[in-house]
């Protein structure tokens, strides 16, 4: 191929994290460490006064050094000057009033790249529906970020692969090229309808998984949960126009492998909780302001799967849990207690 024919990637070489939780601070540590030029913003000013004068953000990463070229503040508008790609990082059910503020700021032709693991409830869209819908710019452009991607983990630069999955196979490459380092292996995939249902879906089924652990149930419920949940998110899926192959990879089986069976996920050990017997709200008040995304996401799972008839009984528990006052033993026990079936009908 001569050197005109190749095709031309965009140069991603400044970066603005908008959000500075647990994942957008690893993540912006991922671009940091890649050589990239970060700016993140923080909601709270003395959350972006410890990333840029102490290195550290300790109420979501304790005893992470950051790397020193990441600067912060909590003004949108200087966070996102001169921006190359913009990443989204703040929890799904959010990003829509938080994208309203931000919009008129972006900066122009920058890539947006999405974080969040989530399907808006009412309007039932996934994040870089909601993304085009607010910033104006096509859905095929947004990038999406998902895999199993335990931030504390990424944090302390153990290895780890993702999948970016956009429609525009340059942009993916682009934010693939600015986010590869000695840890982290981005992939890109342009199935985004699946990479994004697989990343929502799966914390539910975690959920699932730490209420199974909180009743004392061991392996062979955790195996069966993940491979019955992975059965339903495909079906899903499939119905939806997803590859069902995007499930068999790192968005799919990697990422309910890691958050289903790691007491690192927000999502398992919400569900633990109430399978010891806390109450919703008491699990709710112990997760220290961070989000378990599946509590909400199994209502708008639920009625994305009604919509599209697709049976997703796993997902349907997990809301008689979170919003019906369902005892987890009793919704287990309903769980087993369906007809009987062919493994895949
Ligand atoms: N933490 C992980 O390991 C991880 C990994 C992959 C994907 N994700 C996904 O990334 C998204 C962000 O997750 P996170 O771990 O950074 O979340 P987090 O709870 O740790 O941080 C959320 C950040 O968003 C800000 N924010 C702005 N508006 C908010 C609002 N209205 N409500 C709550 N927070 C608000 C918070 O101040 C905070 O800085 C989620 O969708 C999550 O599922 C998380
Ligand atoms: O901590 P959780 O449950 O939100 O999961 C974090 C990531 O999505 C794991 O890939």
């Amino acid at each position: 191929m001569s050197p005109e024919s190749q095709p031309v990637q965009p140069q991603v070489r400044r970066v603005t994290v908008l959000g500075a939780g647990s994942w957008g601070t690893t993540f912006a540590k991922v671009l940091a460490d890649a050589g990239r030029d970060v700016t993140m913003w923080a909601r709270r000013p003395e959350v972006a006064e410890e990333i840029s004068q102490r290195h550290s953000n300790e109420a979501y990463l304790p005893g992470i050094t950051l790397p020193e070229q990441i600067g912060a503040t909590s003004d949108p508008a200087k966070a996102l000057e001169g921006a190359d790609a913009v990443v989204l990082a703040v929890p799904s059910q959010s990003l829509r009033a938080n994208l309203v503020r931000w919009r008129d700021l972006l900066p122009k032709g920058a890539i947006l790249v999405s974080l969040a693991k989530g399907v808006e409830l009412d309007t039932l869209l996934r994040m870089s529906e909601v993304i085009s819908e607010i910033a104006g710019v096509p859905s095929g452009e947004v990038v999406a970020v998902s895999g199993p991607n335990l931030a504390r983990e990424i944090a302390q630069g153990q290895p780890a692969a993702a999948v970016l999955a956009c429609a525009d196979h340059d942009r993916a490459v682009a934010i693939q090229q600015a986010a590869f380092n000695s840890y982290f292996r981005p992939y890109t995939n342009t199935d985004v309808v699946g990479c994004e249902l697989a990343g929502a879906c799966k914390n539910v089924i975690a959920l699932s998984c730490g209420m199974a652990a909180g009743l004392g149930f061991g392996a062979n419920t955790m195996a069966t949960l993940i491979t019955r949940g992975l059965a339903e998110m495909a079906r899903l899926g499939a119905k939806l126009g997803a590859d069902p192959l995007t499930f068999a990879g790192l968005a799919g089986v990697g990422d309910l492998v890691a958050t289903c069976s790691s007491p690192l996920s927000r999502n398992r050990t919400f569900g633990e909780r109430v399978g010891r017997g806390e109450t919703i709200e008491e699990a709710k008040a112990a997760q220290g302001g961070q989000v378990a995304e599946g509590v909400a996401s199994c209502v708008s799972i639920r009625a994305l799967a009604a919509q599209v008839g697709v049976d997703m009984p796993i997902t349907e528990a997990m809301y008689r849990v979170c919003h019906e006052g369902c005892a987890p033993a009793r919704a287990g026990a309903e769980l087993l207690g369906r007809q009987q079936k062919h493994e895949w009908s």
